[in-house]
């Protein structure tokens, strides 16, 4: 059984995000592709993140043509932070034979030494790596040994930072977030969205 993971802060999720996904649906062909969305991310202590029943909503709406998508709220529900280390060690135990293939851009493979127990990352799952704002994907030194696949995404320059600074400027976010999710960040008002 070949899982994707796909973890993320999804703060809010974006046209950016599902580009980078369905890329992965295709070039990797697995029987099944969670979408995952952090609980407390440790690396990111000022950002006061949309409630996780929000995130989780706006993902149910992002990916909601694709029958092949789900949202996994494991993190949202454990205590403390959301180390991927835990995560990938809950999918190993509870599905031995599995084969663990994590997503990430570039910037977060960049900072992937710095993550907690790193070397049980790279030993539990091929990471599975697109280029990211023009960056090309490359090795961070002080990388444990690893499985690595990059895919090939063409630059899709959005990001949550972006969608959040277009609200804060009363700007229309459908193109970057499509119209569901903007509808559902509309009628919560997250993201200081003004009425
Ligand atoms: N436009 C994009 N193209 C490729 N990968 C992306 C893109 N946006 C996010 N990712 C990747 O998706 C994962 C989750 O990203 P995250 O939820 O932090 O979104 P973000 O846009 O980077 O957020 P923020 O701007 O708040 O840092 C990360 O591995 C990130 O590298
Ligand atoms: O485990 C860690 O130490 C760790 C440190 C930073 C990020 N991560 C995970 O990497 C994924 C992408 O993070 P982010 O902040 O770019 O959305 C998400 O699943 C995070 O939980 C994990």
């Amino acid at each position: 059984m070949k899982l994707a993971l796909f973890g993320g802060s999804f703060d809010p999720p974006h046209l950016g995000h599902l580009a980078f996904a369905r890329l992965a649906l295709d070039a990797l062909a697995p029987d099944r592709f969670l979408w995952m969305p952090a609980g407390r991310q440790w690396q990111k202590p000022d950002q006061v993140m949309a409630a996780g029943e929000h995130r989780v909503q706006m993902l149910q709406r992002l990916i909601a043509g694709e029958p092949r998508f789900a949202v996994d709220d494991r993190e949202l529900h454990r205590r403390g932070p959301s180390f991927t280390a835990d995560t990938l060690n809950e999918f190993a135990q509870q599905d031995p034979g599995a084969e663990l293939m994590f997503l990430i851009g570039q910037d977060q493979y960049a900072r992937l030494p710095t993550w907690y127990r790193a070397e049980t990352v790279a030993a539990l799952a091929t990471l599975v790596v697109v280029p990211r704002a023009g960056e090309a994907v490359v090795t961070p030194p002080g990388m444990p040994a690893h499985r690595l696949q990059v895919l090939d995404l063409p630059n899709t320059p959005i990001s949550s930072t972006a969608v959040r600074d277009a609200i804060a400027h009363g700007d229309d976010i459908s193109p970057l977030v499509g119209a569901d999710v903007a509808s559902y960040i509309d009628s919560h008002r997250l993201y200081g969205k003004k009425p």
